[in-house]
């Protein structure tokens, strides 16, 4: 970069003279704190222990106003400029302020500066006096009050620093630092702001010095200041003088981000970038440093680090580090309030001197032209400018043109406002194939139409101008791209109860690992209760999400829900219904032809009318997404996949039989006459067996449904209607409303321990037995002999037998338990780590 040619020169000089008669070897490093770090009392004090606390041997540290200071100012000059608003009032307080910090820092010994600043506001006050009288901002007031803030900030800080027993003194840069003016913004006389250094050095050893920022003398010895960002740039030029061998720029963040996280929850701090990235992205966006900032840093290769004042032990980023990590993309950035103008004409093809004429004109215009784009077809120019900007461009273009406009050789100068541009940044992308590829994959992902586009030979930056209502969205999509794993799933869980509890205490723990091992990133964005919609845009559960959940969320709606799982920056989503609602599964098909996945125990879908099964295959077929419902059958155990894998090698079903239903398994073998059914139906009710309603296992409606699930997947269209169903629930109970369920199920028993006692005088046990075979589709309560395998269950053991063509004298039998929230909560992940597979995840 050109910096380095002109600067090094003159600066190499200044610091040589900077540093005369410093013995070599001392290790001299500058600070600059902004006014963030230093907003109140407390902050002054937190600013003199970082500096207390570093281990260098000079330290020459450049101080902002305190916040807010500085644009106080400004209003007050202008206001009594004009005659407006109440500036004595305001300039009273803004001296009360610096007087009770004075007061709160020194204590006892506050008088001399409260004295000194009381001086220095009774000057002020005049210069607002002298500037009412005037009528008008007269340059040089303005200019001297405007730094008055770093004056009173570097006279509190060193204050304090020596009340604390911390020698070191303060520097008006007023004195030593000369600049001019220019075009192209504020020059350094290094020459001369060096031996004005030196001399003042003579009278001032001591080893730390406090130095307002902002502030310096014109070559007329005039107070001035540098501009905006001047205190940044303050920092580096101190650091250059004072022969620093590295700048801390402190502020009130952990340093450099990947993107701004306002707009990207997801961004990253970034502990290394050279010079040139930071340039870029500081240019857009990313206003932790100004690029002009760092020319006396880059000239002489001084690393500047951006560290968090409020967390000092925090590393930063460093800018212009030795090495930094290899990255493509080190960060993106966005700019806004941007419009486009293309000129266009068959009349420019192969025409030398276009892009001259369209340049000189946009410069007459006095616009600054932010990006630029021509197709090799040279049909048009394009060109992105501020909205401020657009007017004058578009006059500018048109006067430029007229004649060609006129005749057509040029037909359009075209305006489109609201544009933003895009830019992702990085060295690292030089001669690294597929940058560009990834970046428009992940904007076209998130449906984002670019406008155009611009990258320079440097390969340092790709730019793309796209519509300003994108622009968040793509900004998030682009950043999904770089740093997310391609396997990151955006996951909604509905119905947080039983199972939707332990599956999302599973999740959390062994995210990390899938993280770590295989990619898979799976975020719960989305948690939807009947009642309330939780939602969150990491994805990072804490421990305590239960609570936040009931606590913090909004009113249940799932169309909000889908659209926020459904995020366009994360490449994958699915919902994991963990209701037994079928007004939940009637949403499957829009959910999976919109291309979000569904993991589910819900038997609603799988055994619901054949019509929403089918629309349910339909949409997903259509949509690329993924339906997996594993758990509907046998919770945890592999009963649908074991089905599948039979069908898929080209075996056939015969029949299949089985005792399907964990909660009636459990209390038939644990029922013997001693106690009360329903006693025992309330305890597996309690222990998260049943269905959310009892009534749906007793009734056999559970058995029956998973037998539909089977039989579709076996191909067969059967309906819930079609299966023969025994139901074990009492007249009586079968129409109350649910909560009075409990009180009226000992209906029951009476039957049960009649039905028991004959089964045991013939020496056999009662079980709850599904069959599905030529003959049809049954489920009821059938008497088994002692030595057959139906009768020697454990628990809440399931048992499916498979009679196939292969498997035909022998069945193929999965047993093992049923039912329960952790069982059923594993079978629901293990669906979702097969979709996770399907997406490419190492599993
Ligand atoms: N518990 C078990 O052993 C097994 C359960 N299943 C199935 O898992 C699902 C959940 O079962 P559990 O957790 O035991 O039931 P649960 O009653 O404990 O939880 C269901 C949750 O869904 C919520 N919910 C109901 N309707 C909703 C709606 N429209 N929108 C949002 N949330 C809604 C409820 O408020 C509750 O939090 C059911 O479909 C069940 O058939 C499947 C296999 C085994
Ligand atoms: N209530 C069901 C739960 C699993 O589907 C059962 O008991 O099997």
């Amino acid at each position: 970069m050109s910096p380095h040619v002109n600067l090094s020169a003159p600066l190499a000089a200044a610091r040589h003279i900077g540093t005369r008669g410093i013995p070599a070897g001392t290790r001299t490093v500058a600070h600059k704190f902004g006014g963030s770090s230093l907003a109140d009392a407390g902050c002054y004090r937190g600013v003199a222990a970082i500096l207390r606390d570093q281990a260098e041997d000079r330290q020459i540290a450049v101080v902002s106003a305190m916040q807010g200071v500085t644009d106080a100012l400004i209003a007050l000059a202008q206001d009594a400029a004009s005659g407006t608003g109440d500036w004595r009032a305001a300039a009273g307080s803004l001296r009360e302020r610096h007087l009770a910090v004075a007061g709160d820092l020194l204590g006892g010994q506050a008088g001399p500066t409260q004295a000194w600043l009381d001086a220095s506001h009774a000057g002020l006050a005049d210069l607002l006096q002298a500037l009412a009288v005037l009528g008008f901002p007269a340059r040089e007031a303005l200019e001297r009050i405007q730094g008055l803030g770093e004056v009173w900030s570097a006279r509190l800080l060193s204050a304090l620093l020596v009340a604390q027993g911390a020698e070191c003194a303060m520097l008006d840069a007023r004195e030593v630092l000369t600049v001019r003016h220019g075009e192209l913004g504020v020059a350094v006389d290094w020459d001369d702001s060096a031996r004005r250094l030196a001399d003042w050095r003579d009278g001032h050893p001591q080893a730390r010095v406090i130095a307002t920022g902002f502030v310096a003398r014109d070559a007329d010895g005039r107070p001035t200041v540098l501009g905006r960002n001047g205190s940044d740039y303050s920092g580096a030029i101190f650091a250059a003088l004072f022969g620093a061998c590295e700048l801390n720029i402190w502020t009130d963040v952990d340093g450099v981000l990947s993107a701004d996280p306002r707009l990207v929850p997801e961004a990253v701090p970034l502990a290394a970038m050279s010079y040139e990235e930071a340039c870029e992205l500081a240019y857009f966006g990313a206003k932790v440093i100004h690029p002009q900032t760092m020319l006396p840093a880059m000239a002489l290769g001084l690393p500047i680090r951006i560290r968090n004042t409020f967390r000092p032990n925090h590393p930063g980023t460093c800018i212009g580090a030795a090495e930094t990590p290899p990255m493509p993309v080190k960060g993106l950035s966005l700019a806004d309030n941007l419009a486009l103008v293309n000129v266009e004409g068959a009349g420019m093809i192969g025409v030398p001197g276009t892009a001259e004429r369209v340049f000189a004109a946009l410069r007459s215009a006095g616009v600054s032209v932010v990006m630029i784009s021509q197709g090799s077809s040279e049909h048009s120019i394009c060109c992105v400018v501020r909205a401020g900007d657009v007017e004058r461009a578009r006059s500018g273009l048109a006067a430029a043109f007229a004649a060609e406009l006129a005749d057509g050789q040029i037909q359009d100068i075209a305006v489109t406002a609201g544009i933003s541009v895009l830019a992702a940044v990085g060295d690292g992308m030089a001669g690294m194939p597929g940058v560009a590829a990834r970046l428009f994959a992940s904007l076209g992902r998130a449906r984002v139409n670019v406008r155009a586009i611009a990258q320079g030979a440097s390969e340092r930056n790709i730019s793309v101008a796209l519509a300003g209502a994108d622009a968040a969205r793509a900004l998030r999509a682009a950043h999904a791209g770089f740093w997310l794993s391609p396997q990151a799933l955006s996951v909604g869980l509905i119905g947080p109860g039983n199972v939707g509890r332990a599956l999302i205490e599973q999740i959390r723990e062994a995210a990390p690992r899938l993280q770590r091992d295989t990619r898979l990133d799976l975020r719960v964005r989305a948690i939807a209760g009947s009642r309330q919609l939780w939602t969150d845009e990491r994805g990072e559960l804490p421990a305590d999400w239960q609570r936040r959940v009931a606590a913090g969320g909004e009113a249940a709606d799932l169309d909000r829900f889908a659209a926020h799982v459904h995020a366009p920056h994360l490449p994958h989503a699915v919902i994991v219904d963990c209701s037994a609602s079928a007004a939940v599964a009637a949403r499957y098909p829009d959910w999976l032809a919109a291309g979000i996945h569904v993991v589910t125990p819900n038997k609603q879908a799988g055994a619901g009318p054949l019509a929403l099964y089918r629309a349910i295959r339909a949409a997903a077929e259509a949509g690329g997404a993924r339906w997996r419902y594993e758990a509907t059958v046998g919770a945890g155990l592999p009963v649908i996949q074991t089905l599948r894998d039979l069908l898929d090698t080209g075996d056939e079903l015969v029949a299949v039989e089985g005792i399907l239903s964990g909660t009636l398994a459990w209390l038939f073998n644990r029922y013997d006459g001693s106690q009360p059914f329903s006693a025992l139906v309330a305890e597996a009710h309690a222990l998260g067996y049943t269905e959310p309603d009892p009534r749906d296992d007793l009734s056999g409606l559970d058995v029956a449904r998973k037998l539909v699930i089977l039989a579709r997947e076996a191909g067969q269209a059967l309906e819930l209607a079609d299966v023969a169903v025994e139901s074990l629930v009492p007249a009586a109970v079968r129409d109350l409303p649910r909560e009075a369920v409990p009180a009226a199920l000992a209906a029951i028993d009476e039957d049960i321990a009649r039905r028991h006692a004959r089964a045991r005088a013939a020496g056999k046990v009662l079980r709850y037995v599904a069959r599905l075979d030529r003959s049809g589709a049954r489920v009821g309560l059938v008497e088994v002999a002692g030595d057959q395998a139906f009768a020697h269950l454990r628990l809440t053991d399931n048992i499916v037998q498979y009679t196939t063509r292969r498997y035909a004298s022998n069945p193929l039998i999965v047993q093992g338990p049923g039912a329960g929230p952790d069982v059923t909560a594993a079978g629901v992940f293990a669906d979702l780590l097969r979709l996770g597979a399907a997406l490419g995840a190492r599993l």
